[in-house]
């Protein structure tokens, strides 16, 4: 069996060894200024109203950014870092790393001390050879060697093989280390360099396989990198240098708790903005200073709109579960977000899109977003990882209920029905999920429930009573389909399988993960008819065993589980759409063939909700 990439840290006994010079080239960025006000006269810079002086206490190299700029120029200076405190920077005095890292610790307020988010308290071995040591402990990371990988653009920067010989800064590796994270997983050895490197980046790699760690230590290391010595804000209005989107509220959450620890200590300070909160909390929080902001799409144009948010001096775009991101439910709100408001142009910023899944004219429509971009696929575009254990089982609607019982009894039996063994169990519609936890809890079966008509308060109390073991099942519509890191989820159920194969590829990845085994079991009947045969397709690429029944149905079944959001002749055929020269708006990728418009009609289009489901997207 496998072992888990941060689990095995600690029995681990050898690995390969480590070269700690650092062979890959190292971005010369010597003193940054924001690309998008390059070449403007000052003016063009915000135009304070009233501005205010702050006494800035910094240090570095500073000289000539627009930042010092801005705060030595003696005109008209924004304020800037945030209110009563000497935000300094000590650019100097960082032992070990190289030059040149802005090292922002040194401005922390010391009335306002930032939380540990390791609640380790003690001292990381910050020694060059902590990495070494550690990556000579046996990690098993044989089980990714042979993912195939696919690049495709212009020049693309090689990959790495350890975090030593990228140079993200000490402050950041030291919260690497923090984390037990031993080796790059196989998309951050590629993404990193390429993120590293200044590039655009349409990025897709299975579930669980650390896309969240490959784009954000790229943007907290550039922040760190660029020499901002000073935060800025005009009046109530803050001006984040970084911003990652992602489709819900409880997603935004972990991505900000994981962005905090990997920029813990390096004055890179990481806020969230989501719906169903109080606005104003956001707001204090965001008063406080800001520079990656983590935020549901809907939030952020409120944020926006009430211009206590400027997207003028974003330097780093990052959306994650991007397909979702640009699919009907969302691509307006991301429109008007990128190319609406005075966020800097593509080409200006760097954009980076994340996902496990990227059906082709999502990626056309993705390439909207980005310039020259580099495409990343580690395994196959939409494959799930042979780290799950998958199961079909044909259940006549009317038996599901005692079917999910038996499984339950059964789990129960073999002792998986501990607090470190949990169940996520998938149903198509809120009032199925709140019906489902509810026959559940009356079975002796402690359930709690998460979707989109339960306060957000309910949602997150849910998810923690879930995560701690308290109630180890929770009923989800597919609001807890993407993203979500929950240790010890053992199995998934597709009590209602979705009709979509990448939603089903997203929920089963809700176990199996950071190399941890899983199981999924899927309750099929005549009604998921159309998802047949991606689902015999995917389980076959994925080593599964694929019932008699399956493939039977499969043989018979059109094509379904929107095949038509992918490229013709076979589910994986398509990877960066770009390969495919004739591709273009007007071909039948929609189904229908004749879509009057250049995205098709809502109903072809893969991210649209059956009829009569209601969505639980934020
Ligand atoms: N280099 C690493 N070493 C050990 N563990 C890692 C490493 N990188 C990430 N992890 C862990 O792997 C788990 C999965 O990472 P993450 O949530 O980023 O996956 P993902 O690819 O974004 O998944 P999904 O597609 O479901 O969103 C997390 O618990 C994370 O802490």
């Amino acid at each position: 069996m496998r072992t888990s990439w941060a689990d095995s840290v600690a029995n681990s006994a050898s690995e390969i060894g480590v070269s700690d010079n650092n062979s890959f080239p190292r971005p010369t960025r010597s003193t940054y200024v924001p690309p998008h006000l390059r070449n403007r006269p000052a003016s063009v810079a915000p135009n304070p109203s009233g501005p205010v002086t702050e006494k800035a206490s910094f240090s570095g190299t500073a000289g000539g950014s627009q930042w010092s700029r801005w705060s030595g120029g003696g005109g008209t200076k924004p304020e800037i870092g945030r209110p009563g405190q000497g935000y300094g920077y000590a650019g100097a005095g960082q032992g070990g790393s190289g030059g040149g890292w802005n090292n922002r610790s040194g401005g922390w307020n010391r009335r306002e001390r930032e939380v540990n988010p390791f609640g380790d308290e003690g001292e990381v071995d910050d020694t060059e050879q902590a990495f070494s040591e550690q990556e000579h402990t046996g990690i098993n990371f044989d089980a990714y060697e042979d993912i195939p990988v696919e690049t495709s653009g212009e020049n693309v920067p090689p990959p790495v093989n350890t975090f030593v010989e990228i140079d993200l800064g000490e402050l950041l590796n030291q919260n690497i280390r923090r984390c037990k994270y031993v080796k790059p997983t196989p998309v951050q050895r590629h993404a990193i360099p390429i993120a590293l490197g200044g590039r655009d980046l349409m990025a897709c790699a299975q579930t669980g396989s650390g896309k969240t760690a490959a784009f954000c230590f790229p943007i907290i290391s550039g922040i760190m990198r660029e020499q901002y010595v000073q935060r800025l804000r005009v009046a109530r209005t803050v001006y984040p240098l970084a911003l990652i989107l992602s489709p819900t509220r409880e997603l935004s959450c972990q991505i900000h708790e994981e962005a905090k620890k990997f920029s813990y200590q390096t004055g890179v300070k990481v806020a969230v903005a989501y719906g169903g909160a109080p606005i104003n909390q956001q707001l204090r929080e965001l008063e406080r200073g800001v520079d990656i902001l983590v935020a549901t799409p809907g939030r952020l144009v409120d944020l926006l709109e009430r211009a206590r948010v400027s997207l003028q001096m974003i330097r780093y775009l990052a959306l994650d579960e991007a397909d979702r991101m640009l699919d009907m439910g969302f691509e307006p709100q991301i429109r008007k977000i990128v190319e609406q408001t005075d966020m800097p142009n593509r080409g200006v910023r760097q954009t980076m899109l994340f996902s496990a899944t990227f059906p082709r004219e999502i990626q056309r429509l993705a390439s909207d977003f980005l310039s020259n971009y580099i495409f990343l696929a580690v395994g196959r575009v939409g494959s799930s990882t042979d780290l799950i254990f998958q199961r079909v089982e044909f259940v006549h609607e009317s038996d599901k209920r005692s079917h999910l019982m038996d499984l339950l009894h059964a789990q129960k039996e073999n002792g998986v029905h501990v607090k470190q063994a949990l169940t996520l169990v998938f149903v198509e519609t809120k009032k199925g999920a709140d019906s489902l936890e509810h026959w559940l809890c009356i079975n002796g079966f402690p359930a709690t429930t998460i979707h989109g008509d339960r306060t957000q308060q309910e949602r997150e109390l849910a998810l923690r009573s879930f995560k701690s073991g308290k109630t180890p099942i929770l009923v989800a519509t597919d609001v807890a389909a993407r993203g979500l890191d929950i240790p010890h989820v053992a199995h998934v159920i597709n009590f209602d399988l979705p009709n979509d194969i990448d939603d089903y590829v997203h929920r089963i990845g809700r176990t199996g993960r950071a190399g941890k085994t899983g199981l999924a079991t899927a309750f099929f009947n005549e009604s998921n008819l159309s998802l047949a045969r991606p689902l015999a397709e995917l389980m076959q690429e994925a080593n599964q065993d694929v019932p008699p029944w399956l493939t039977r149905y499969a043989s018979r079944a059109p094509y379904g589980g929107n095949k038509n959001r992918r490229s013709g002749g076979g589910r994986f055929g398509g990877r960066d759409f770009r390969r495919e020269g004739s591709f273009s708006r007007n071909l039948d990728y929609y189904g229908g063939g004749n879509s009057g418009s250049a995205y098709g009609v809502a109903g072809n289009y893969g991210g649209g909700y059956a009829p009569g489901v209601t969505s639980a997207w934020d």
